[in-house]
C-alpha cells in the first residue's frame, strides 16, 4: 500500500499545481473528544476518493473542516492551495451533507436555478439537471419528491456552483439499491470530466466500486490509504475455514500466521496472513475437514484495520 502523501506532495503555492484536498496535521476537538486528531491528508486534482471509517472515527468533522464549516484547533487545511472559505465562495466546490434542510416550495429547476445565481461563474441549470440525471424532475415541486430524487435533486445543488471538487458525506444513506445505482451513474458522468470527489460512506462495495483510493480513518486520524486491493491485502490476509468435528479451538491463534479466530457453530474462520503455514501447521493437527482458504474481503479487511486491540476475541 502506498502513501500518497509522498505522490501528491505540494510544489508551491502555486493554485494551479496546488492539491485539491489538503489536510496537515490537522486538530479538531471538542472538549475530551479529538474528532480529527493530527489528519494528513492529500488528495490530487481528478481523483474519486472513499472516506471510510466506524461511527464517529471523525469523518463528518474532518469533512466540516474541509469545507471550511469549522476551523482547525491546530494544523492546516486547504483546497486548491487555499483557505475552504475561499474556494468555496469561488465555486471551486460543491458539497451534499448529511442533514437535510427544510425541503421549499418551489421546483427542481428553480432551486438549481437560485443556488447557481449565487455563484461568480455557475454551471447552466440544464446541464446540472441533466449530470445529475434529473431532467424529468425539472418542473416538479421540490417537497414532492421521494428520497431518492430528492438526493438527486440534492446533488444538482452541489453542481450548481461549476465546482471542480464534490464533497459527499455518506451520500446513499436510505436510498434502495436501485437509486444507488442511478446515483453513482450520475456520478461517474461527473468524474468523467476530470473532476475530483472526495465521499464518505459505510458501505464498502461502494467504495470499492466507485472511488480509485480508499482512505480509511480511525480515532482521527490515517490509519490506511490504497486501492480496494492493496487494502484487502494490508488488513484481510486470507482466510482458511474448516470444521472443527468435535475437537476444541484452544490454540488455533497460536499457529503460525493467525492474526485472529472465529468460531461458527462447529467451523473455524482463521483470519491469517501466511495462509501456507497455517495450513502446513493444521495439517499437522489433523485438523482439515472441509478446509477452504479464501481472500479476506474487504469487510474483513475494514474490521482488522479499525479494530480496538482490546475488542479482539481471541480464542
Ligand atoms: N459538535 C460536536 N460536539 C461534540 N462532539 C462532537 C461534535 N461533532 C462530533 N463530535 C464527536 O467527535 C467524534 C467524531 O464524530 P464525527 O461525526 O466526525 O464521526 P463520523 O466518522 O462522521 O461518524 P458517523 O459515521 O457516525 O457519521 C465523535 O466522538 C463525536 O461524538
Amino acid at each position: 500500500m502506498t502513501t500518497r502523501a509522498t505522490k501528491t506532495a505540494r510544489t508551491g503555492t502555486d493554485t494551479g499545481t496546488a492539491p485539491a484536498v489538503s489536510f496537515t496535521g490537522a486538530v479538531k476537538t471538542f472538549g475530551e473528544v479529538r474528532a480529527v486528531d493530527g489528519l494528513d491528508l492529500e488528495i490530487a486534482a481528478g481523483e474519486t476518493v472513499a472516506l471510510l471509517g466506524r461511527n464517529g472515527a471523525g469523518k463528518s468533522t474532518a469533512i466540516s473542516l474541509l469545507l471550511g464549516l469549522d476551523d482547525p484547533d491546530e494544523g492546516r487545511v486547504e483546497l486548491f492551495g487555499a483557505a475552504p472559505q475561499d474556494s468555496v465562495r469561488a465555486g471551486r466546490v460543491g458539497a451534499m451533507l448529511q442533514e437535510g434542510r427544510a425541503v421549499p416550495r418551489v421546483t427542481v429547476a428553480e432551486l438549481v436555478g437560485f443556488v447557481a445565481g449565487r455563484y461568480p461563474a455557475p454551471m447552466a441549470v440544464p446541464e446540472a439537471l441533466r449530470l445529475a440525471g434529473i431532467e424529468e424532475l425539472a418542473g416538479r415541486r421540490v417537497d414532492k419528491l421521494s428520497g431518492g430524487q430528492t438526493q438527486r435533486v440534492r446533488f444538482a445543488v452541489a453542481l450548481a456552483g461549476n465546482p471542480s471538487l464534490i464533497v459527499l458525506d455518506e451520500p446513499t444513506a436510505a436510498l434502495d439499491v436501485e437509486a444507488r445505482h442511478a446515483f453513482w451513474a450520475s456520478m461517474r458522468a461527473f468524474t468523467q470530466r476530470g473532476h475530483t470527489v472526495l465521499f464518505s460512506t459505510h458501505y464498502l462495495e461502494e467504495a470499492d466500486a466507485n472511488a480509485d483510493r480508499i482512505v480509511v480513518i480511525d480515532h482521527g486520524r490515517v490509519v490506511a490509504d490504497g486501492s480496494g486491493e492493496e487494502l484487502r491485502r494490508a488488513g484481510g490476509g486470507s482466510l482458511v475455514c474448516f470444521d472443527l468435528a468435535g475437537r476444541g479451538s484452544e490454540g488455533l491463534s497460536l499457529l503460525p500466521g493467525v492474526l485472529s479466530v472465529e468460531i461458527r457453530g462447529d467451523r473455524a474462520r482463521l483470519r491469517t496472513d501466511d495462509s501456507d503455514a497455517t495450513v502446513v501447521a493444521l495439517a499437522a493437527m489433523n485438523a482439515v475437514r472441509n478446509l477452504e482458504v479464501a481472500p479476506a474481503s474487504l469487510d474483513d479487511a475494514f474490521m482488522a484495520l479499525t479494530a480496538d486491540p482490546r475488542d479482539l476475541e481471541r480464542v
